[in-house]
């Protein structure tokens, strides 16, 4: 097999999908998993005005609305939480993302106190973080965030991983990367654009540069620039498409460089590494 063919077998993604389908198959995965659990209340998910939250969002608002007619009372509940880091350049996005997914709570926690308290805490230390390593600071502070107001809420904290992020490892060990349900999981970037379209997501959130916005001195820096490649290609490398080679070897380089992400921590027992 080769390098293409295992990672669109690892990552699960289909040549093509029917939109109206996956919709479904995402929200019957998060009933599933809320009704087998008696003490699951709530799902948690940081909305930050990007295409991935306002999917997964609108799903999990989705998945409790169907739960609670089910039945007959209002047990369950999504909640959106904004984590900005003081101001966020793209703030009306994000209203703009929970007006469409109108979760039943709302919590903003700005975590530049924190970030910044750790990063002074390191520097007296004697560890003083980059731009870039502050930026995976913010990712897991946000990560710990979602997981108090999962804890003081009955809930789980929802990711919003997908496979043309898995196959970079573009997200932050630990950080976004860290949750309890993947609804997204199997996806590539376009087929979640086309779910957006049919759920009739505002068109500017499904159509905006992805960005994880972690870097000062790069406000907005698109996911494509820093990755060096295009989600165009990543999407259609993951379709089973030919790519330039070029494009090939930027991927697999990233896919193969991240794998230890898409691992639990490794042990003697492990062996996918050598
Ligand atoms: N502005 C931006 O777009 C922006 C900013 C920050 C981070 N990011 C992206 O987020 C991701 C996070 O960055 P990162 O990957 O440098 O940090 P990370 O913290 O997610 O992963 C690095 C950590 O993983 C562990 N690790 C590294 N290699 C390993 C290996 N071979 N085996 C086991 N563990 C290993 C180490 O603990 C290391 O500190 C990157 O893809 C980055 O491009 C983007
Ligand atoms: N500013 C943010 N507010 C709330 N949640 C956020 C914010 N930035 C990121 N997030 C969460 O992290 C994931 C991953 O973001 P990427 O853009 O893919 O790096 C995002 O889906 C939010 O859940
Ligand atoms: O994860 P999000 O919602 O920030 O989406 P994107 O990756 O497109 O920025
Ligand atoms: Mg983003």
């Amino acid at each position: 097999m080769d390098l293409q063919a295992r990672v669109i077998k690892e990552l699960k993604v289909k040549p093509t999908i029917d939109p109206q389908e996956e919709i479904r198959r995402s929200i019957d995965f998060m009933k599933e998993y809320l009704s087998k659990y008696s003490f699951l209340k709530s799902m948690v998910l940081g909305i930050s005005g990007g295409q991935d939250s306002t999917l997964a969002g609108k799903l999990a608002q989705m998945a409790v609305d169907e739960l609670n007619e089910e039945i007959g009372e209002d047990k369950y509940s999504f909640i959106a939480v904004r984590l900005p880091y003081g101001e966020q350049m793209d703030e009306s996005d994000a209203q703009d993302a929970i007006n469409f997914m109108k979760p039943a709570k709302v919590y903003t926690v700005n975590i530049k106190g924190a970030v910044d308290a750790s990063v002074s805490a390191l520097k007296q230390a004697g560890i003083e973080l980059t731009d870039f390593q502050k930026g995976n600071e913010k990712a897991r502070e946000r990560m710990k965030a979602q997981y108090s107001i999962a804890a003081a809420e009955s809930g789980i904290v929802l990711g919003t991983d997908h496979a043309a992020e898995a196959i970079t490892g573009f997200y932050t060990k630990h950080g976004d990367g860290a949750c309890d349900l993947m609804p997204l999981y199997r996806l590539n970037k376009r087929q979640g654009r086309e779910m957006l379209k049919v759920l009739g997501c505002p068109e500017h959130l499904y159509k905006k540069k992805p960005t994880a916005d972690l870097e000062e001195n790069k406000p907005q820096l698109p996911d494509e620039t820093a990755l060096g490649v295009s989600y165009e290609a990543i999407d259609d490398y993951l379709e089973g498409k030919e790519v330039t080679q070029t494009e090939k070897e930027k991927i697999e380089s990233h896919f193969l460089r991240s794998e230890h992400k898409r691992h639990d921590a490794i042990s003697v027992y492990d062996d996918w590494w050598k």
